[in-house]
């Protein structure tokens, strides 16, 4: 690993898509200008989210390279800009997938700032300032102080750093679609975010969780994560029918393609499916007479506010969270893509400084 400049940051730079076949290199980047409502973290841990990858392969569209990514940041405060007044130096705080809003556009004013029209993300984004956004897969991140927030004391970073976005984007919907006494919850897709959806629907104490898998080869870990039942899609023919008409909410975490009409017949009457993984192409057609006949909603959902990863980090520390997290070195981030996309992460991978 060579060291960079001093106006350089150093990190895992991603050229093109075959970063994602494990091709990032160690190097330089330059962030973006300081400016007094900055801070800069001594980055501790980074958590790998499927989104990272997407990005990496170009998935969403041509990325913007070179790119450093890794939106599941915790580190320590070392730097911090005049103007920002809630932070100090030896603060540890983590980032998510946003690092800026525009506090202007309608839902910023409607404190739904996950949502924000002018929205930073922080890879493969830009700032108000123009300049690049760049992630945690790095030494040192630097970015505005507003989207840091205060990881609570008692809360290892390993499990802090997954909950940044994985954690977040299950628990906003789960919490905004009423999960809890009453309601029955299927969560499809057993990976970062699904596991997380299962050990969340289980902490809000949902009358049923349902995880709903390809193969059963997850079946164990689901029952152990707080599943009630197991639906291995790819080994029982019958799995619509016989599970027809049993859940009020699907949570889908599945980050390729499926059918939506087989997971709407789980739906009961009135019930929702919210899609939150981002299949790199679109989803085959489907049938509205499923929608119409049970007056159905489907949904999507974007990350979390501030406020959901507060509540969030606040309820993982009171239930005592116990995320599955596998942390590695950070000097092993091409090894632990490549592992990744072949779907070994139980559940979470976090790289560690
Ligand atoms: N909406 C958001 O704000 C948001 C935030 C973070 C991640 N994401 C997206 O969510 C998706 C999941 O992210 P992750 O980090 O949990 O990834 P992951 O790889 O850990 O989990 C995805 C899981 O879906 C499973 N899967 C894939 N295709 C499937 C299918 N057809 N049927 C059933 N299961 C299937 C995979 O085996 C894997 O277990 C990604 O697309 C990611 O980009 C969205
Ligand atoms: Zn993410």
């Amino acid at each position: 690993m060579s060291s960079a400049n001093n106006s350089d940051f150093t990190g895992w730079v991603a050229h093109d898509p075959s970063a994602a076949d494990g091709n990032m290199q160690w190097g330089s980047f330059q962030p973006k200008t300081f400016e007094e409502t900055d801070i800069e973290l001594d980055i501790s841990h980074c958590g790998v989210c499927g989104s990272d990858i997407h990005t990496l392969r170009s998935g969403w569209g041509p990325s913007d390279y070179p790119l450093v990514v890794g939106h599941e940041i915790i580190g320590k405060v070392t730097r911090v800009g005049k103007d920002v007044h809630d932070l100090k130096i030896g603060d540890r705080v983590g980032v998510g997938a946003q690092s800026e809003c525009c506090e202007a556009c309608k839902p910023c004013k409607m404190e739904q700032e996950s949502n924000c029209e002018k929205m930073t993300m922080t890879f493969n984004g830009r700032h108000s300032n123009g300049e690049k956004s760049y992630g945690g897969y790095a030494k040192t991140w630097r970015g505005p102080a507003s989207f840091a927030i205060p990881i609570p004391d008692g809360l290892p970073s390993e499990f802090a750093a997954p909950l940044m976005c994985g954690g977040v984007t299950v628990y906003n919907p789960l919490v905004s679609y009423g999960a809890g006494p009453g309601k029955r919850v299927g969560v499809v897709g057993v990976g970062g975010l699904g596991h997380f959806a299962l050990l969340f629907a289980k902490s809000m104490n949902c009358d049923k969780i349902v995880a709903i898998s390809r193969s059963s080869s997850k079946k164990q870990d689901a029952l152990e994560l707080g599943a009630d039942e197991f639906i291995a899609t790819g080994e029982d023919s019958e799995w619509m029918a016989k599970n027809a008409n049993s859940l009020d909410l699907i949570i889908s975490t599945v980050s390729g393609s499926f059918s939506l009409d087989s997971y709407l017949q789980l739906l009961d009457v009135n019930g929702t499916f919210v899609q939150l993984g981002a299949p790199d192409d679109p989803l085959p057609s489907f049938s509205p007479m499923g929608l119409i006949f049970k007056n159905l909603k489907i949904a999507g959902s974007l990350i979390g506010t501030r406020q959901h990863i507060r509540d969030m980090l606040e309820l993982a520390k009171k239930t005592n969270l116990q995320a599955w997290v596998q942390v590695r070195p950070m000097s092993e981030a091409n090894q632990v893509v490549i592992d990744f996309e072949k779907g070994l992460p139980r559940y979470r991978y976090v790289l560690k400084n």
